[in-house]
């Protein structure tokens, strides 16, 4: 398994790529657009980093559902194991793995929780049927078996007035958004020969240096 990048050239990513205020945002707006153009699958997916309370390292997969000056937000629940590394280690870091476009970008930086009524918002976006799953799922915590999770997903349902009700249903306390508010952003375009071009910017005192890496 070996694949070519970049074609004859590059994709023309430097450092002058990125403007704006902040930096990172126009360029990382257009990519996530031009991902969706090409429906590569998920564009929005994101691997997530967080650390335990012993320094170690976890990963996994979540959607990006906000992108403003701030950072990138995404939803879940508090008391997953990267809801508790979370709040051990208030810092994250994201990669958008877009193998599809030959790019990657890569963000880290400190975590906050987003406002209540930020959650809010968007829980109201999701399908019942999403809102009910949450509630009936105690993230990463073991469950005997398969039968066991539809029966716990049926109960929160049916005290829920059914999938198909129509009574609101309130964002649970242990569920909501993560802003990752990026001190260094990082776009990856890759180029002939292993030759990628790497632009990094980083967050000096209130102020963005961009600067190209080596591949
Ligand atoms: C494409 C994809 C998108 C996902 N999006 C989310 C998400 O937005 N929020 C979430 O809590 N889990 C999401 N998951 C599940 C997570 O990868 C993960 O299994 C779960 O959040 C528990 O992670 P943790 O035990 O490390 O906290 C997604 C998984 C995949 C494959
Ligand atoms: C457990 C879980 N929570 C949240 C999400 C976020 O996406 P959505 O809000 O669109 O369901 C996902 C997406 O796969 C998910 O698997």
């Amino acid at each position: 398994m070996r694949v070519s990048y970049g074609g004859s050239g590059t994709g023309g990513l430097t450092p002058d790529s990125l403007s704006g205020e902040p930096v990172w945002l126009e360029l990382f707006e257009r990519w996530l657009a031009e991902g969706v153009s090409a429906q590569i699958p998920e564009p929005n997916a994101m691997v997530v980093a967080t650390v335990d309370a012993e320094g170690v390292p976890a990963t996994r997969t979540v959607l990006c559902k906000g992108v403003d000056a701030r950072g990138i937000v995404f939803y879940t629940n508090h008391d997953s194991d990267k809801g508790r590394d979370i709040a051990t280690h208030p810092v994250a870091s994201a990669t958008f793995p877009w193998i599809a476009m030959e790019r990657q970008v890569h963000f880290r930086g400190p975590v906050t929780q987003v406002s209540r009524e930020e959650t809010r918002a968007y829980w109201t976006t999701r399908p019942r049927g999403s809102q009910l799953g949450a509630i009936a799922s105690q993230q990463s915590r073991p469950i005997a078996s398969r039968a066991a999770l539809e029966e716990q997903a049926a109960d929160v349902a049916r005290r829920a007035g059914g999938v198909d009700g129509d009574a609101p249903i309130d964002v649970p306390d242990n569920w909501g958004g993560y802003l990752i508010a990026p001190t260094v952003v990082e776009f990856w375009q890759g180029g002939a020969n292993r030759l990628h071009d790497r632009v990094r910017a980083s967050l000096v005192d209130g102020r963005w240096d961009v600067s190209r890496l080596q591949p």
